[in-house]
This record gives structure tokens, sequence and C-alpha cells, in this order.
């Protein structure tokens, strides 16, 4: 349940009167009625990954922003974190996992993704910390990305964990980087350090600092002002409706191939060693 009550909010440099939309836990966002900029926090200690209950968190929160007609959207994480954006999703979700949550999970994340990659309105990750698989996934949804660094790292490293990055994912990613430069990069379940990544052009700016970070990202959303948010919508949907129509037209069978490799005895063994060298 999303309540709504005004506070006042730190916001660029400036103290401003802002209307705020708070979820119970896992999730802040809030609404500079000023600017019609959403800051969304994404709050879940340790690492920020994503488990079915903030997945449906974060598609809640976009479909009521799509609804709220805001001007644009900074998604980053709480910087109490300090070092991580985003640690992807969940890997307890689908490690020994319960049949009809995985479904669930699986389903929700298609949805999820669909939000975020189709919002009408414009959207940046301020990325202030490593950004892995699901994490990257959700950085890259955004139509522009700032990284903090020099230290972090970004990338869809799925490899790495014994199991496959969707198309769209990885199609998320060639959209940006270009095929060839993405399909090596999945295929090694590669990471890139900040200075990497934007040479690379997955991410658009670096910063050295988070303040900075979110005026970068404040000044692109403001880059939008003279667009008509009518023109910027019909536009995006253009360009990023075949990547989304593929999974509108296959979700069954891009869910039954996950949902089925997901469970099979090698890739359990991989993410339970996976699961297990991160305790180390
Ligand atoms: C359709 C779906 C197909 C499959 C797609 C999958 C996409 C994915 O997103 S897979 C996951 C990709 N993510 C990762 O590989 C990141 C793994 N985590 C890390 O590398 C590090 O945790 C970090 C760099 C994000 C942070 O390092 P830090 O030293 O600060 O923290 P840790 O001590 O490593 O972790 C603390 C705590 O959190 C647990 N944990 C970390 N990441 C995950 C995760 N993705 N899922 C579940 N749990 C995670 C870690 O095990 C630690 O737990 P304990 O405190 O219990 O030891």
């Amino acid at each position: 349940m999303l309540k709504r009550y005004n506070i006042i909010l730190y916001s660029t440099n400036k103290i401003v009167n802002s209307c705020r939309y708070v979820s119970q836990s896992m999730l802040k966002s809030t609404v500079n009625e000023k600017t019609g900029i959403a800051t969304v926090i994404i709050n879940k200690p340790p690492v920020n990954c994503i488990s079915l209950e903030l997945l449906n968190k974060i598609n809640t929160e976009i479909n009521k922003l799509q609804k709220d007609n805001i001007r644009g959207m900074i998604l980053t994480s709480v910087r109490s974190l300090q070092k991580v954006f985003c640690g992807g999703l969940d890997i307890k979700e689908f490690y020994n996992p319960n049949p009809d949550r995985l479904a669930k999970y699986l389903t929700n994340l298609q949805d999820t993704w669909l939000s975020l990659y189709m919002t009408s309105f414009p959207t940046v990750s301020v990325i202030n910390g490593h950004s892995l698989g699901g994490g990257c996934l959700i950085a890259m949804c955004c139509d522009y990305r700032v990284m903090v660094g020099p230290d972090y790292t970004i990338g869809l490293n799925e490899t790495k964990l014994g199991v496959v990055p969707p198309k769209w994912f990885q199609d998320t990613m060639a959209a940006i980087i270009g095929h060839r430069k993405a399909e090596v990069s999945v295929i090694a379940g590669k990471t890139y350090t900040t200075d990497e990544a934007l040479q690379i052009g997955l991410v658009d700016e670096s910063s050295p600092d988070i303040d900075n970070a979110y005026k970068k990202g404040i000044q692109f959303l403001n880059s939008f002002e003279k667009i008509s948010p009518w023109a910027f919508k019909m536009t995006k949907n253009i360009s990023r409706q075949p990547i989304s129509q593929w999974l509108i037209d296959n979700k069954q069978k891009d869910l039954e191939f996950v949902f089925n490799y997901m469970q099979t005895p090698s890739v359990q063994k991989h993410l339970g060693l996976y699961l297990q060298s991160l305790k180390k």
C-alpha cells in the first residue's frame, strides 16, 4: 500500500515542497511537485537484490507514476548501501525454488521489464554502486545512465552463474552498445568498471560523486522541457517496440524455457556454488 503525504525534500541543491509517495519498505518514491520529477529509491539491504516482493513494488510504482503523468524519473539506490546500486535478481528465488513462486517471479519479471522499458516519460538511472545481472537490466531499461565511479562494476554476468540471460535482456543491451559488443559481453558474463562502461557506451556519463551524478540525471530530464510529451512517447515507442513486442508475443515460451532449465540439477548445482562463493 502506498501512502501519500507532504514533506520537505532535498532535491538537486534546493529545498523544495514536494509530494511524497512512500511504500512500506524496499522502495521509496518521491515526486517533486514543482518539477514533476520522481525519484525512485531502491532500499533493500544488504545489496538491493530483487525478490518477488521488490519486483512487485517496482512494477506497481512504475504503473502508478505512469498514471500520475510525471515529467521524468530518476531510479537509484539508497545512499546508505554505499557501494551497491543493485546486486541483481535474488538468486535465492532460483535456488531450490518453490515452482509456483518461481512461475510468479518470472511472470512478474517480464511485466516489470515491460513497464520500465516502455515508460511514456523519460527515465534516468543514477547507478551509485555495483549493478549486476538484473541490476544492470533495470539500469539499461532507463533512457539515460549516469554511473558513479571509478570502483563499481556493471554487466549482465548471468553465464557466470550458469544461467541464461533471456533474449530481451540481451536485446536491451544490444540496443545500447550494439549487437556484436553485447554478444561478446553476455556470453562471457562480462562486467565493466565505470570507465569501461563509459567507453563502450553502456553508460552515458560518469561522475565521481552521487550528488553530481544526480544533477546530471536531472539535467538530462530537463533537456525534455521543450519536447512534447506525446512526441516523446510515440518516438520512444517506435524505437523500443520491436524488442518489447517480441516478449509480448512470446511470454509463455520465454517463461517455460527459464522455468524448466532453472530447475535442472546442473543449473541448481551451479547456483548453489555461486551462492556459496558469495558467502565466502
Ligand atoms: C529470467 C531470469 C534468468 C536468470 C537471470 C538472472 C539475473 C541475475 O540478476 S543473477 C544475479 C546477478 N548478481 C550477482 O551476481 C551479484 C552477486 N553479488 C555480488 O557480487 C556482491 O554481493 C555485490 C558486489 C553486489 C556486493 O558485495 P558486498 O561485498 O557488499 O556484499 P556481499 O557480502 O557479497 O553480499 C551480502 C549478502 O548478500 C547476498 N547476496 C549478494 N548478491 C545476491 C543476490 N543477487 N541474490 C541473493 N543474495 C545475494 C550475499 O550472499 C550475502 O549474503 P550473506 O550475508 O547471507 O552472506
